[in-house]
Protein backbone atom coordinates (compact mmCIF):
# COMPACT_ATOMS: atom_id res chain seq x y z
CA UNK A 1 0.00 0.00 0.00
CA UNK A 2 1.54 3.60 -1.33
CA UNK A 3 2.64 5.76 2.12
CA UNK A 4 1.59 9.69 2.11
CA UNK A 5 5.41 9.89 1.15
CA UNK A 6 3.53 8.82 -2.66
CA UNK A 7 0.82 11.79 -1.54
CA UNK A 8 2.91 14.33 -1.37
CA UNK A 9 5.37 14.42 -4.05
CA UNK A 10 5.01 15.55 -7.84
CA UNK A 11 5.81 13.26 -10.47
CA UNK A 12 8.75 14.35 -13.18
CA UNK A 13 9.68 13.54 -16.09
CA UNK A 14 13.32 13.91 -14.28
CA UNK A 15 13.81 13.45 -10.83
CA UNK A 16 14.83 17.41 -9.77
CA UNK A 17 11.63 18.66 -10.22
CA UNK A 18 9.58 17.40 -7.25
CA UNK A 19 7.84 19.53 -4.72
CA UNK A 20 6.53 19.34 -1.58
CA UNK A 21 2.72 20.11 -1.57
CA UNK A 22 2.84 20.51 2.09
CA UNK A 23 4.17 24.11 1.94
CA UNK A 24 2.41 26.29 -0.48
CA UNK A 25 1.95 29.55 0.49
CA UNK A 26 -0.15 31.65 -1.90
CA UNK A 27 0.55 35.09 -2.58
CA UNK A 28 -2.75 36.02 -3.77
CA UNK A 29 -4.87 34.41 -1.33
CA UNK A 30 -5.51 36.21 2.01
CA UNK A 31 -5.17 32.82 3.97
CA UNK A 32 -3.32 30.14 2.35
CA UNK A 33 -4.44 27.37 4.37
CA UNK A 34 -4.80 23.83 2.42
CA UNK A 35 -8.27 23.03 1.29
CA UNK A 36 -9.26 20.64 3.90
CA UNK A 37 -11.55 18.11 2.54
CA UNK A 38 -15.20 18.73 3.43
CA UNK A 39 -18.28 17.16 2.41
CA UNK A 40 -18.80 16.72 -1.23
CA UNK A 41 -20.75 19.04 -3.48
CA UNK A 42 -23.60 17.21 -4.43
CA UNK A 43 -22.53 15.35 -8.00
CA UNK A 44 -24.99 12.40 -8.83
CA UNK A 45 -24.60 10.16 -11.44
CA UNK A 46 -27.25 11.41 -13.26
CA UNK A 47 -25.15 14.77 -13.63
CA UNK A 48 -23.97 13.29 -16.80
CA UNK A 49 -27.51 12.37 -18.29
CA UNK A 50 -29.47 15.46 -20.05
CA UNK A 51 -32.01 16.44 -17.91
CA UNK A 52 -34.14 20.09 -17.44
CA UNK A 53 -32.26 23.30 -17.20
CA UNK A 54 -32.51 24.62 -13.73
CA UNK A 55 -31.64 28.21 -13.41
CA UNK A 56 -28.18 26.76 -11.93
CA UNK A 57 -27.53 24.77 -14.53
CA UNK A 58 -28.47 27.38 -16.58
CA UNK A 59 -25.81 29.53 -14.75
CA UNK A 60 -23.08 27.44 -15.54
CA UNK A 61 -24.00 26.03 -19.12
CA UNK A 62 -24.10 29.79 -19.56
CA UNK A 63 -20.18 30.53 -18.39
CA UNK A 64 -19.12 27.26 -20.17
CA UNK A 65 -20.84 28.69 -23.10
CA UNK A 66 -18.51 32.14 -22.56
CA UNK A 67 -15.51 29.80 -22.36
CA UNK A 68 -16.04 27.79 -25.35
CA UNK A 69 -17.58 30.43 -28.15
CA UNK A 70 -15.78 33.34 -26.98
CA UNK A 71 -14.05 35.05 -29.82
CA UNK A 72 -10.49 33.58 -29.63
CA UNK A 73 -9.59 36.86 -31.36
CA UNK A 74 -10.51 39.20 -28.71
CA UNK A 75 -8.46 36.53 -26.26
CA UNK A 76 -5.31 36.88 -27.91
CA UNK A 77 -2.60 39.07 -25.84
CA UNK A 78 -2.15 41.39 -28.82
CA UNK A 79 -5.80 42.17 -29.20
CA UNK A 80 -5.57 46.16 -27.39
CA UNK A 81 -9.64 46.26 -27.32
CA UNK A 82 -10.61 46.84 -24.01
CA UNK A 83 -10.59 44.24 -21.08
CA UNK A 84 -13.85 43.05 -20.38
CA UNK A 85 -15.14 40.68 -17.49
CA UNK A 86 -16.79 37.66 -19.86
CA UNK A 87 -17.12 35.12 -17.20
CA UNK A 88 -19.16 35.17 -13.96
CA UNK A 89 -17.70 34.38 -10.74
CA UNK A 90 -17.78 31.36 -9.58
CA UNK A 91 -20.91 31.47 -6.82
CA UNK A 92 -20.11 28.83 -4.86
CA UNK A 93 -16.75 27.38 -3.27
CA UNK A 94 -16.86 23.84 -2.83
CA UNK A 95 -14.59 21.82 -1.36
CA UNK A 96 -12.47 18.76 -2.92
CA UNK A 97 -14.21 15.29 -2.09
CA UNK A 98 -13.59 13.73 1.60
CA UNK A 99 -12.79 10.10 2.12
CA UNK A 100 -13.08 8.31 5.24
CA UNK A 101 -9.99 8.42 6.84
CA UNK A 102 -9.23 4.55 6.58
CA UNK A 103 -8.63 5.31 2.83
CA UNK A 104 -5.67 6.80 3.30
CA UNK A 105 -2.77 5.24 2.73
CA UNK A 106 -1.02 5.22 6.33
CA UNK A 107 2.43 5.38 6.55
CA UNK A 108 4.64 8.41 5.81
CA UNK A 109 7.66 10.28 4.83
CA UNK A 110 8.86 7.36 2.17
CA UNK A 111 10.62 8.35 -0.57
CA UNK A 112 8.78 9.11 -3.96
CA UNK A 113 9.73 7.63 -7.12
CA UNK A 114 10.47 10.66 -8.44
CA UNK A 115 13.18 11.35 -6.17
CA UNK A 116 14.87 8.86 -7.57
CA UNK A 117 17.52 9.89 -11.00
CA UNK A 118 18.68 6.07 -12.31
CA UNK A 119 16.53 6.91 -15.01
CA UNK A 120 16.31 10.10 -16.67
CA UNK A 121 18.43 9.97 -18.81
CA UNK A 122 16.09 8.00 -20.45
CA UNK A 123 13.12 10.67 -19.89
CA UNK A 124 12.70 13.45 -22.23
CA UNK A 125 11.66 16.19 -20.26
CA UNK A 126 9.74 19.16 -21.84
CA UNK A 127 7.86 21.82 -20.96
CA UNK A 128 4.78 23.39 -22.52
CA UNK A 129 1.62 24.34 -22.32
CA UNK A 130 -0.96 23.35 -24.94
CA UNK A 131 -2.86 24.78 -27.66
CA UNK A 132 -6.11 24.61 -29.03
CA UNK A 133 -8.02 27.12 -30.06
CA UNK A 134 -5.92 30.12 -31.88
CA UNK A 135 -5.75 33.71 -32.76
CA UNK A 136 -7.74 32.54 -36.28
CA UNK A 137 -9.95 30.06 -34.82
CA UNK A 138 -13.14 30.53 -33.13
CA UNK A 139 -16.12 28.88 -32.07
CA UNK A 140 -17.11 25.30 -30.66
CA UNK A 141 -14.80 22.26 -31.46
CA UNK A 142 -16.14 19.09 -32.50
CA UNK A 143 -14.70 15.78 -32.08
CA UNK A 144 -12.30 13.96 -34.26
CA UNK A 145 -11.75 17.29 -35.69
CA UNK A 146 -8.56 16.26 -37.12
CA UNK A 147 -9.85 17.71 -40.39
CA UNK A 148 -10.81 21.07 -39.55
CA UNK A 149 -7.95 22.30 -37.59
CA UNK A 150 -5.77 24.64 -39.14
CA UNK A 151 -1.61 25.26 -38.38
CA UNK A 152 -1.85 28.38 -36.67
CA UNK A 153 0.56 30.54 -36.96
CA UNK A 154 2.72 31.16 -33.54
CA UNK A 155 6.17 31.71 -34.45
CA UNK A 156 7.68 35.21 -33.20
CA UNK A 157 3.76 36.33 -32.80
CA UNK A 158 5.02 38.35 -29.67
CA UNK A 159 7.47 39.77 -27.77
CA UNK A 160 8.67 40.12 -23.99
CA UNK A 161 7.66 43.82 -24.29
CA UNK A 162 4.17 43.00 -25.22
CA UNK A 163 3.58 41.08 -21.37
CA UNK A 164 4.56 42.17 -18.01
CA UNK A 165 5.61 39.33 -15.75
CA UNK A 166 4.29 38.06 -12.51
CA UNK A 167 5.02 35.39 -10.43
CA UNK A 168 5.77 31.99 -11.13
CA UNK A 169 3.14 29.43 -12.01
CA UNK A 170 5.40 26.15 -11.62
CA UNK A 171 8.89 24.95 -12.81
CA UNK A 172 10.38 22.32 -14.77
CA UNK A 173 13.29 21.10 -15.74
CA UNK A 174 14.94 23.61 -18.51
CA UNK A 175 12.41 26.11 -16.91
CA UNK A 176 9.36 27.65 -15.34
CA UNK A 177 6.21 29.24 -16.28
CA UNK A 178 4.99 32.54 -15.70
CA UNK A 179 1.71 34.05 -15.07
CA UNK A 180 1.82 37.26 -17.11
CA UNK A 181 -0.03 40.65 -17.99
CA UNK A 182 -1.12 41.52 -21.72
CA UNK A 183 -0.03 45.17 -21.98
CA UNK A 184 -2.73 45.50 -25.02
CA UNK A 185 -5.29 43.22 -23.38
CA UNK A 186 -4.67 43.14 -19.42
CA UNK A 187 -5.78 40.11 -19.56
CA UNK A 188 -3.65 37.00 -18.06
CA UNK A 189 -2.05 34.34 -19.84
CA UNK A 190 0.67 31.53 -18.92
CA UNK A 191 4.73 31.60 -20.27
CA UNK A 192 6.49 29.12 -20.61
CA UNK A 193 10.45 29.61 -20.10
CA UNK A 194 12.50 27.41 -21.83
CA UNK A 195 16.54 28.01 -21.17
CA UNK A 196 17.69 26.54 -24.71
CA UNK A 197 21.01 25.66 -22.75
CA UNK A 198 19.52 23.20 -20.59
CA UNK A 199 17.25 21.87 -23.30
CA UNK A 200 20.13 21.02 -25.66
CA UNK A 201 22.09 19.66 -22.45
CA UNK A 202 19.15 17.48 -21.78
CA UNK A 203 18.71 16.42 -25.65
CA UNK A 204 15.24 17.56 -25.83
CA UNK A 205 15.82 19.64 -29.03
CA UNK A 206 13.14 17.41 -30.73
CA UNK A 207 11.13 16.86 -28.05
CA UNK A 208 10.46 20.58 -27.78
CA UNK A 209 10.13 21.42 -31.31
CA UNK A 210 7.68 18.86 -31.26
CA UNK A 211 5.80 19.93 -28.67
CA UNK A 212 5.49 23.64 -29.90
CA UNK A 213 4.59 22.28 -33.44
CA UNK A 214 2.09 19.63 -31.56
CA UNK A 215 0.32 22.89 -29.67
CA UNK A 216 0.30 24.72 -32.79
CA UNK A 217 -2.24 22.55 -34.83
CA UNK A 218 -4.90 21.25 -31.93
CA UNK A 219 -7.66 22.76 -30.73
CA UNK A 220 -9.68 21.34 -28.72
CA UNK A 221 -11.82 22.33 -25.01
CA UNK A 222 -9.66 20.20 -22.79
CA UNK A 223 -6.69 20.97 -24.44
CA UNK A 224 -4.75 24.47 -23.76
CA UNK A 225 -4.10 27.18 -26.44
CA UNK A 226 -1.15 27.96 -27.33
CA UNK A 227 -0.88 31.37 -28.77
CA UNK A 228 2.83 32.39 -29.47
CA UNK A 229 6.29 31.33 -29.03
CA UNK A 230 9.22 33.39 -29.76
CA UNK A 231 12.78 33.36 -28.26
CA UNK A 232 15.84 35.58 -26.76
CA UNK A 233 19.51 34.94 -26.90
CA UNK A 234 18.83 32.35 -24.07
CA UNK A 235 15.61 31.24 -23.37
CA UNK A 236 12.47 30.11 -25.42
CA UNK A 237 8.59 31.22 -25.06
CA UNK A 238 5.41 29.88 -25.06
CA UNK A 239 2.46 32.14 -24.24
CA UNK A 240 -0.22 30.03 -23.39
CA UNK A 241 -3.65 30.52 -21.78
CA UNK A 242 -3.97 30.73 -18.28
CA UNK A 243 -5.64 28.12 -16.62
CA UNK A 244 -6.51 29.46 -13.02
CA UNK A 245 -8.03 26.10 -11.36
CA UNK A 246 -4.71 24.58 -10.38
CA UNK A 247 -3.68 21.00 -10.76
CA UNK A 248 -5.58 18.14 -10.69
CA UNK A 249 -2.99 16.43 -8.75
CA UNK A 250 -3.86 19.11 -6.11
CA UNK A 251 -7.43 18.38 -5.72
CA UNK A 252 -6.65 14.50 -5.70
CA UNK A 253 -4.17 14.76 -3.33
CA UNK A 254 -6.13 16.70 -1.35
CA UNK A 255 -9.35 14.95 -1.37
CA UNK A 256 -7.29 11.23 -1.23
CA UNK A 257 -9.34 10.00 -3.67
CA UNK A 258 -12.10 10.56 -5.69
CA UNK A 259 -15.74 9.36 -5.48
CA UNK A 260 -16.90 7.27 -8.59
CA UNK A 261 -18.70 9.98 -10.49
CA UNK A 262 -16.20 12.60 -9.93
CA UNK A 263 -13.83 10.50 -11.32
CA UNK A 264 -15.71 9.56 -14.13
CA UNK A 265 -16.46 13.13 -15.11
CA UNK A 266 -13.00 14.00 -15.18
CA UNK A 267 -12.28 10.70 -16.99
CA UNK A 268 -14.75 11.16 -19.37
CA UNK A 269 -12.99 14.77 -20.31
CA UNK A 270 -9.53 13.06 -20.76
CA UNK A 271 -11.17 10.72 -23.22
CA UNK A 272 -12.63 13.35 -25.40
CA UNK A 273 -9.53 14.67 -25.54
CA UNK A 274 -7.45 11.42 -26.17
CA UNK A 275 -9.84 10.64 -29.20
CA UNK A 276 -9.39 14.39 -30.46
CA UNK A 277 -5.41 13.71 -30.36
CA UNK A 278 -5.68 10.21 -31.96
CA UNK A 279 -7.79 11.57 -34.28
CA UNK A 280 -4.88 13.79 -35.46
CA UNK A 281 -2.87 10.92 -35.13
CA UNK A 282 -1.02 12.30 -32.07
CA UNK A 283 -0.24 10.38 -29.11
CA UNK A 284 0.35 12.69 -26.03
CA UNK A 285 2.22 10.01 -23.70
CA UNK A 286 2.16 11.71 -20.64
CA UNK A 287 -1.16 11.65 -18.86
CA UNK A 288 -1.05 12.02 -15.18
CA UNK A 289 -3.04 14.54 -12.86
CA UNK A 290 -0.21 16.52 -12.41
CA UNK A 291 -0.71 17.26 -16.17
CA UNK A 292 -4.19 17.90 -15.80
CA UNK A 293 -5.21 21.39 -14.97
CA UNK A 294 -8.49 22.49 -13.61
CA UNK A 295 -9.99 25.83 -15.86
CA UNK A 296 -12.16 28.33 -13.61
CA UNK A 297 -15.56 26.19 -14.28
CA UNK A 298 -13.91 22.85 -13.25
CA UNK A 299 -12.95 21.30 -16.80
CA UNK A 300 -9.91 19.84 -17.42
CA UNK A 301 -7.24 21.54 -19.59
CA UNK A 302 -4.69 19.21 -20.70
CA UNK A 303 -1.30 20.56 -20.68
CA UNK A 304 2.48 19.72 -20.87
CA UNK A 305 2.79 18.72 -24.95
CA UNK A 306 6.51 17.68 -24.11
CA UNK A 307 6.21 14.21 -24.97
CA UNK A 308 3.23 14.74 -27.59
CA UNK A 309 4.41 13.23 -30.73
CA UNK A 310 2.78 13.02 -34.57
CA UNK A 311 2.42 9.35 -35.01
CA UNK A 312 0.96 7.75 -38.17
CA UNK A 313 1.96 3.80 -37.09
CA UNK A 314 4.49 3.23 -34.37
CA UNK A 315 7.37 4.94 -32.77
CA UNK A 316 9.82 3.49 -29.81
CA UNK A 317 10.99 6.18 -27.79
CA UNK A 318 11.06 5.36 -23.76
CA UNK A 319 8.88 8.28 -22.59
CA UNK A 320 6.34 9.00 -19.90
CA UNK A 321 6.74 8.66 -16.46
CA UNK A 322 7.32 5.40 -14.49
CA UNK A 323 4.03 4.79 -12.92
CA UNK A 324 2.17 5.33 -15.96
CA UNK A 325 4.29 3.52 -18.66
CA UNK A 326 2.69 1.25 -20.59
CA UNK A 327 4.13 -2.69 -20.74
CA UNK A 328 5.44 -1.66 -24.81
CA UNK A 329 7.17 0.89 -23.77
CA UNK A 330 8.86 -0.51 -20.60
CA UNK A 331 9.89 -3.16 -23.01
CA UNK A 332 11.16 -1.16 -25.55
CA UNK A 333 8.67 -2.28 -28.00
CA UNK A 334 7.76 -0.33 -30.95
CA UNK A 335 4.46 0.79 -29.68
CA UNK A 336 1.19 3.11 -30.75
CA UNK A 337 -1.72 5.36 -29.47
CA UNK A 338 -2.56 2.52 -27.40
CA UNK A 339 -0.22 4.04 -24.77
CA UNK A 340 -2.51 6.61 -24.05
CA UNK A 341 -5.18 4.20 -23.16
CA UNK A 342 -3.05 2.01 -20.64
CA UNK A 343 -2.19 5.46 -19.35
CA UNK A 344 -5.85 6.43 -18.89
CA UNK A 345 -6.37 3.42 -17.34
CA UNK A 346 -3.96 4.36 -14.42
CA UNK A 347 -5.19 7.66 -14.26
CA UNK A 348 -8.75 6.38 -13.33
CA UNK A 349 -7.33 3.67 -10.86
CA UNK A 350 -5.15 6.68 -9.22
CA UNK A 351 -8.46 8.71 -9.25
CA UNK A 352 -10.55 5.98 -7.72
CA UNK A 353 -7.96 4.87 -5.00
CA UNK A 354 -5.47 7.79 -4.52
CA UNK A 355 -2.08 5.93 -5.68
CA UNK A 356 -1.22 4.20 -8.99
CA UNK A 357 -1.73 0.56 -9.36
CA UNK A 358 2.30 -0.36 -9.72
CA UNK A 359 3.77 2.35 -7.17
CA UNK A 360 5.88 -0.11 -4.62
CA UNK A 361 7.87 2.68 -2.59
CA UNK A 362 10.90 2.30 -4.63
CA UNK A 363 12.89 2.93 -7.83
CA UNK A 364 11.38 3.41 -11.27
CA UNK A 365 13.07 0.29 -11.95
CA UNK A 366 10.89 -1.38 -9.50
CA UNK A 367 8.12 -0.11 -11.24
CA UNK A 368 8.86 -1.16 -14.20
CA UNK A 369 9.16 -4.89 -12.99
CA UNK A 370 5.68 -4.62 -11.18
CA UNK A 371 4.25 -3.15 -14.60
CA UNK A 372 6.36 -6.08 -16.76
CA UNK A 373 4.79 -8.45 -14.33
CA UNK A 374 1.08 -6.83 -14.78
CA UNK A 375 -0.83 -7.79 -11.57
CA UNK A 376 -2.92 -5.07 -10.40
CA UNK A 377 -4.85 -5.30 -6.76
CA UNK A 378 -8.38 -3.78 -7.02
CA UNK A 379 -9.51 -2.15 -3.72
CA UNK A 380 -12.92 -3.65 -2.89
CA UNK A 381 -14.72 0.00 -2.81
CA UNK A 382 -14.14 0.33 -7.06
CA UNK A 383 -17.21 0.11 -8.79
CA UNK A 384 -17.80 -3.55 -10.66
CA UNK A 385 -18.10 -1.44 -13.77
CA UNK A 386 -14.81 0.71 -13.18
CA UNK A 387 -12.88 -2.28 -12.21
CA UNK A 388 -14.10 -3.37 -15.62
CA UNK A 389 -13.39 -0.88 -17.64
CA UNK A 390 -9.70 -0.82 -15.64
CA UNK A 391 -9.25 -4.40 -16.47
CA UNK A 392 -9.76 -3.88 -20.19
CA UNK A 393 -7.76 -0.50 -20.30
CA UNK A 394 -4.27 -2.08 -17.91
CA UNK A 395 -3.80 -5.22 -20.04
CA UNK A 396 -1.00 -5.79 -21.46
CA UNK A 397 -2.39 -7.59 -24.48
CA UNK A 398 -2.33 -4.79 -27.48
CA UNK A 399 -4.81 -7.40 -29.35
CA UNK A 400 -7.42 -6.70 -26.26
CA UNK A 401 -6.67 -3.65 -24.48
CA UNK A 402 -9.94 -1.53 -24.92
CA UNK A 403 -9.24 1.64 -26.89
CA UNK A 404 -6.88 -0.20 -29.17
CA UNK A 405 -9.12 -2.81 -30.60
CA UNK A 406 -11.29 -2.27 -34.12
CA UNK A 407 -14.15 0.48 -32.17
CA UNK A 408 -10.84 2.76 -31.08
CA UNK A 409 -12.04 5.09 -28.72
CA UNK A 410 -15.71 4.17 -29.01
CA UNK A 411 -14.83 1.47 -27.00
CA UNK A 412 -14.03 3.11 -24.33
CA UNK A 413 -16.98 5.92 -24.35
CA UNK A 414 -19.48 2.98 -25.04
CA UNK A 415 -17.68 1.10 -21.89
CA UNK A 416 -20.93 0.52 -18.81
CA UNK A 417 -19.01 2.80 -16.80
CA UNK A 418 -19.91 5.58 -19.13
CA UNK A 419 -23.26 4.86 -19.77
CA UNK A 420 -24.54 7.59 -18.61
CA UNK A 421 -21.96 9.79 -20.23
CA UNK A 422 -23.65 12.38 -22.17
CA UNK A 423 -20.47 13.03 -24.87
CA UNK A 424 -21.34 15.49 -27.28
CA UNK A 425 -22.68 18.19 -23.64
CA UNK A 426 -19.60 17.09 -21.74
CA UNK A 427 -17.44 18.34 -25.34
CA UNK A 428 -19.62 21.49 -25.23
CA UNK A 429 -18.54 21.91 -21.20
CA UNK A 430 -22.39 21.73 -21.17
CA UNK A 431 -22.34 19.33 -17.94
CA UNK A 432 -21.94 20.80 -14.32
CA UNK A 433 -18.20 20.19 -13.25
CA UNK A 434 -17.83 18.64 -9.73
CA UNK A 435 -15.50 21.21 -8.51
CA UNK A 436 -15.37 24.79 -9.31
CA UNK A 437 -11.93 26.08 -8.17
CA UNK A 438 -12.75 28.79 -5.96
CA UNK A 439 -10.59 31.63 -8.41
CA UNK A 440 -11.76 35.19 -8.71
CA UNK A 441 -11.97 35.40 -12.43
CA UNK A 442 -10.06 37.85 -14.86
CA UNK A 443 -7.91 39.33 -12.32
CA UNK A 444 -4.50 36.63 -12.23
CA UNK A 445 -5.86 35.06 -9.09
CA UNK A 446 -2.90 32.27 -9.16
CA UNK A 447 -4.06 31.63 -5.74
CA UNK A 448 -4.73 27.72 -6.29
CA UNK A 449 -0.42 27.18 -7.26
CA UNK A 450 1.97 26.28 -5.11
CA UNK A 451 4.41 29.34 -4.73
CA UNK A 452 8.46 29.15 -6.40
CA UNK A 453 11.09 30.90 -5.71
CA UNK A 454 11.49 33.80 -8.02
CA UNK A 455 13.77 33.65 -11.53
CA UNK A 456 16.76 35.78 -10.82
CA UNK A 457 18.35 35.82 -14.44
CA UNK A 458 16.94 38.29 -16.34
CA UNK A 459 15.04 37.70 -19.58
CA UNK A 460 15.25 39.35 -22.74
CA UNK A 461 19.51 39.29 -22.89
CA UNK A 462 20.50 39.49 -26.34
CA UNK A 463 23.97 38.89 -28.07
CA UNK A 464 25.42 35.47 -29.03
CA UNK A 465 23.02 32.82 -29.68
CA UNK A 466 25.02 29.22 -30.04
CA UNK A 467 21.20 27.65 -30.53
CA UNK A 468 19.41 29.86 -32.62
CA UNK A 469 19.68 27.22 -35.55
CA UNK A 470 18.35 24.39 -33.41
CA UNK A 471 15.07 26.32 -32.75
CA UNK A 472 14.05 28.08 -35.76
CA UNK A 473 9.88 27.39 -35.55
CA UNK A 474 9.85 29.54 -32.43
N1 LIG B 1 -1.27 27.28 -19.02
C1 LIG B 1 -1.00 27.17 -17.73
N2 LIG B 1 -1.75 27.82 -16.82
C2 LIG B 1 -1.48 27.71 -15.50
N3 LIG B 1 -0.46 26.98 -15.00
C3 LIG B 1 0.30 26.31 -15.86
C4 LIG B 1 0.08 26.35 -17.26
N4 LIG B 1 1.00 25.57 -17.86
C5 LIG B 1 1.76 25.07 -16.88
N5 LIG B 1 1.35 25.51 -15.67
C6 LIG B 1 1.94 25.17 -14.36
O1 LIG B 1 3.33 25.04 -14.52
C7 LIG B 1 3.74 23.72 -14.18
C8 LIG B 1 4.88 23.27 -15.06
O2 LIG B 1 4.42 23.25 -16.40
P1 LIG B 1 4.80 22.06 -17.37
O3 LIG B 1 4.31 20.77 -16.80
O4 LIG B 1 4.35 22.42 -18.72
O5 LIG B 1 6.36 22.12 -17.28
P2 LIG B 1 7.39 20.96 -17.37
O6 LIG B 1 8.73 21.61 -17.40
O7 LIG B 1 7.06 20.07 -18.49
O8 LIG B 1 7.18 20.26 -15.99
P3 LIG B 1 7.72 18.86 -15.53
O9 LIG B 1 9.20 18.92 -15.55
O10 LIG B 1 7.13 18.74 -14.14
O11 LIG B 1 7.13 17.87 -16.48
C9 LIG B 1 2.49 22.87 -14.33
O12 LIG B 1 2.54 21.74 -13.52
C10 LIG B 1 1.40 23.84 -13.89
O13 LIG B 1 1.30 23.88 -12.48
Amino acid sequence: MPTLGFLKKKRTKDSTGSRDLDSPTSPIKASSSPVTPTVPKTFAESAFASKPSTTQDSAVASQSTLTSTTSPKSDDPMNSSAYSQPYATPQTTPEPYQQSPHNIPSIQNLIHPSNTTSENQSYKHQQAGSSKAGPANGGAVTPNAAAQAAVRTTKGKYTLNDFTIQRTLGTGSFGRVHLVQSKHNQRFYAVKVLKKAQVVKMKQVEHTNDERRMLQKVKHPFLITLWGTFQDARNLYMVMDFVEGGELFSLLRKSQRFPNPVAKFYAAEVTLALDYLHSMNIIYRDLKPENLLLDRHGHLKITDFGFAKEVPDITWTLCGTPDYLAPEVVASKGYNKSVDWWSLGILIFEMLCGFTPFWDGGSPMKIYENILKGRVKYPPYIHPDAQDLLQKLITPDLTKRLGNLHGGSKDVMTHPWFAEVTWERLQKKDIDAPYVPPVRAGVGDASQFDKYPEETEAYGQMGDDPHKHLFLEF
